[in-house]
């Protein structure tokens, strides 16, 4: 996932190959309260890893539920079975109206059948999307439920500690025009109380969102309720009804996500060798509503095919044709239709979409203002959008809004026929639904040729090229090349396959030939912070000053320097890359957008390496090291082959009297500066 500030997408290109998506949001939470309701065991398979399915485990778990992390990523939820073991919490459900929603129906049943008392908040932004409807549906049962901040919005106090009847002889009245989640709230919850007679619910309004609550039956008959509905309006939970475990339950890959990939293969070129996008997971066969975005995507001339459980998707008509669309029953996929629309040949409209302004963020608004950024013109209504492309797109800085579909919807717009980069701000909001989307996008996409940014730091040794550089990857999320690493290695590598290193051997063809063999097969792994040659960890051997000093000579071979030019340009990938060395920016990457050139004093360095080795517990003598500092910038500056110089359009920058933080925030100005992107 990427915890970033921003994200700075480059121009997209095309796509092709595989992705299998993460499980339905809807479905996981929905199976986590049934499962943990129910008597008996249940074992889930594929259950999302999101914020939302953490807040709702966290708090079966408050509630005394008991769950078990199994082999094979298989989660074991013992069931209560309508008896909770824990009469009193305090629940925190972040921004999930899928936890809120059906606990809050749920807890009130039992907090006031069986005399317990429950509160349920979350953070600010939840506690401004209305519940009151559900609540007023919930009071007229004769459970007692306030608001502790605003009327008809969480927080809210479930129960009073005693136990009282419920009024079931009526039909609870719950509007259903306002967010499905009440209907399906009191649908998961009703089943707890009618066990002795029937239960039924009326519909106030005109149902929106109908497929979830097709997800919701559906569910409920997994876990043994049936039941029975006249129309949208009407739904009775028949008498002598219990939750019964399934034994198993495979989650569906989230329809909702799979929408930005169907998206992605409808507007992006095919990959050389590819033949559009497959998404494993999710298929034609779906419980999930948001899988009639299949639907919406071919109007708009995707082309898309299927099976039951996976979904084909090529370019079909180009530029996609603009629509006009009653989206009720696709409500959070059809944000990814507003995307899509800046690609058509006309004029979008989205209409039926009034619950857009009541989701984690008022997504009509949202889409609104960050399109136009776009450069697109925009009409918004209370419920509808209309969107005709942008004349001229334009570089533009995307506000996220803490809305997962906000960031991934705009992080297509990335294929803008103007070659533009553009940028997500906070894209670690993903993670409510697709903690690791970006990494999955950019593994099914490729930029145009050259244009994934490499930020080049070169310079002498202990200048400070490999903090800084490390730091500047991990605010840009890029990848980062130590590439003093690989021949630091090849010294290593040399050492152990008895290949001599000192100078006069190296003089010998025989010996350079050798050393050029094992650098192209070298059996490198890097895994996170640790190095490994073959089977063993080198990390700490790689920076003692001996493996310097070999690098330094290894590294004057010419067949060495040939052979890993190709390793180090294949690290030059999605979303973009800081590397570090001698000749990033001369040789390596001669087009890199941006090359620093960093030095400090020679006893400036000598001192920075002698701390640093202190620190690390390596004895170290300041002499010593100012003498092998100066004799290995001499070698390095004065060999034949890549010598160490500043590219000509390197930027210098001398870091003696700099701290790190100021020789990073340098680098990332003179970098916001040619990423041709606005700040906000
Ligand atoms: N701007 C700086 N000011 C002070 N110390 C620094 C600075 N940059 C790096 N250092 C310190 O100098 C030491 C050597 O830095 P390092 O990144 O290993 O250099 P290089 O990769 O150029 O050999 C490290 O201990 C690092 O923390
Ligand atoms: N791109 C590179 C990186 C390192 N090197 C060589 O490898 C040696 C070790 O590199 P390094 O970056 O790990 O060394 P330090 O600067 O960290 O001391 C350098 O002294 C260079 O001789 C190179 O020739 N080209």
């Amino acid at each position: 996932m990427y915890t970033t500030e921003f994200l700075d997408l480059p121009p997209l290109a095309s796509a092709g190959g595989s992705v299998r998506l993460p499980g339905s949001k809807s479905i996981s939470n929905r199976v986590l309260l049934l499962a943990a309701l129910s008597e008996g065991c249940t074992e889930i398979a594929d259950l999302l890893d999101s914020d939302d399915t953490r807040v709702m485990l966290t708090a079966l778990e408050q509630l005394g539920c008991q769950l078990d992390r199994l082999d094979g990523g298989l989660l074991r939820v013992q069931g209560v079975g309508g008896q909770l073991p824990v009469r009193q919490a305090t629940l925190f459900l972040g921004n999930a109206g899928t936890a809120m929603r059906p606990l809050t129906a749920a807890l009130s049943l039992l907090a006031t059948t069986h005399g317990g008392c429950f509160e349920l908040g979350g953070i600010a932004r939840m506690h401004e999307r209305p519940i009151g409807d559900l609540v007023e549906a919930l009071r007229q049962l004769g459970c007692p439920v306030d608001c502790l901040g605003s009327e008809g919005y969480p927080p809210l106090r479930l129960g009073n500690g005693q136990a009282a009847d419920l009024h079931l002889d009526q039909p609870i009245r719950v509007r259903g025009d306002v967010s499905s989640q009440f209907l399906t709230a009191l649908l998961l919850a009703l089943p707890l109380v009618a066990r002795e007679r029937s239960v039924t619910i009326e519909v106030v309004g005109e149902l929106i969102s109908k497929p979830y609550i097709e997800i919701t039956l559906n569910l409920l008959q997994q876990f043994g309720v049936t039941v029975s509905r006249e129309g949208w309006s009407r739904f009775t939970i028949p008498a002598g009804s219990r939750y019964r475990s399934p034994g198993l339950v495979h989650v569906e890959a989230d329809a909702s996500s799979a929408s930005y990939f169907i998206a992605l293969g409808a507007l992006a070129p095919a990959s050389p060798g590819h033949d559009g996008i497959t998404i494993e997971g999710v298929g034609l066969s779906s419980i999930q509503g948001d899988i009639r975005f299949v639907e919406a995507a071919r109007l708009m001339g995707a082309d898309v095919s299927g099976e039951a459980n996976r979904l084909h998707i090529r370019r079909g008509r180009w530029p996609l044709k603009a629509i006009d669309l009653d989206c009720n029953h696709i409500p959070d996929a059809a944000m990814t239709l507003a995307v899509m629309a800046m690609f058509a040949d006309g004029t979008t409209t989205l209409r039926n979409i009034a619950s857009w302004r009541v989701k984690e963020t008022d997504r009509i608004a949202a889409m609104a203002t960050e399109c136009r950024k776009l450069g697109a013109t925009v009409e918004e209504g209370d419920d509808f959008i209309r969107i005709t492309p942008p004349a001229c797109w334009q570089p533009a800085s995307i506000h996220t809004y803490d809305d997962h579909r906000v960031a991934m919807c705009f992080s297509l717009a990335a294929f803008n026929p103007a070659q533009l980069p553009v940028r997500i701000q906070d894209p670690k909001c993903v993670a409510k639904t697709f903690p690791d989307y970006f990494e999955a996008l950019f593994s099914v996409c490729q930029a145009h040729p050259g244009q994934v940014p490499v930020i080049c730091v070169d310079g002498p040794t202990a200048s400070g090229k490999g903090t800084l550089a490390a730091a500047v990857a991990a605010r840009l999320g890029y990848h980062l090349l130590d590439s003093g690493a690989l021949y630091r290695l090849v010294g290593l590598a040399a050492d152990k396959a008895g290949i001599p290193t000192d100078e006069a051997s190296l003089a010998d063809p025989t010996t350079a030939d050798r050393l050029g063999a094992l650098a192209r097969s070298l059996p490198v792994r890097f895994e996170g912070e640790s190095t490994w040659l073959g089977d063993e960890d080198v990390s700490d051997a790689l920076r003692a000053e001996s493996a310097g000093m070999a690098a330094s000579r290894v590294s004057a071979v010419p067949q060495v320097r040939q052979a890993l030019l190709e390793l180090q340009h294949g690290f030059r990938r999605l979303p973009g890359l800081v590397a570090d060395g001698r000749d990033m920016g001369t040789v390596i990457f001669p087009d890199a957008p941006l090359k620093v050139y960093l030095t400090a004093s020679a006893e400036q360095r000598a001192q920075r390496r002698h701390k640093q080795l202190i620190s690390k517990g390596i004895p170290a003598r300041m002499e010593d090291l100012l003498a092998d500092l100066k004799a290995r910038d001499h070698r390095d500056m004065s060999r034949a082959h890549a010598p160490l110089k500043p590219a000509e359009d390197a930027l210098l920058l001398d870091n003696s009297s700099l701290d790190v933080e100021q020789s990073v925030c340098q680098v990332l100005d003179w970098w916001q500066g040619r990423s041709g992107l606005p700040v906000r």
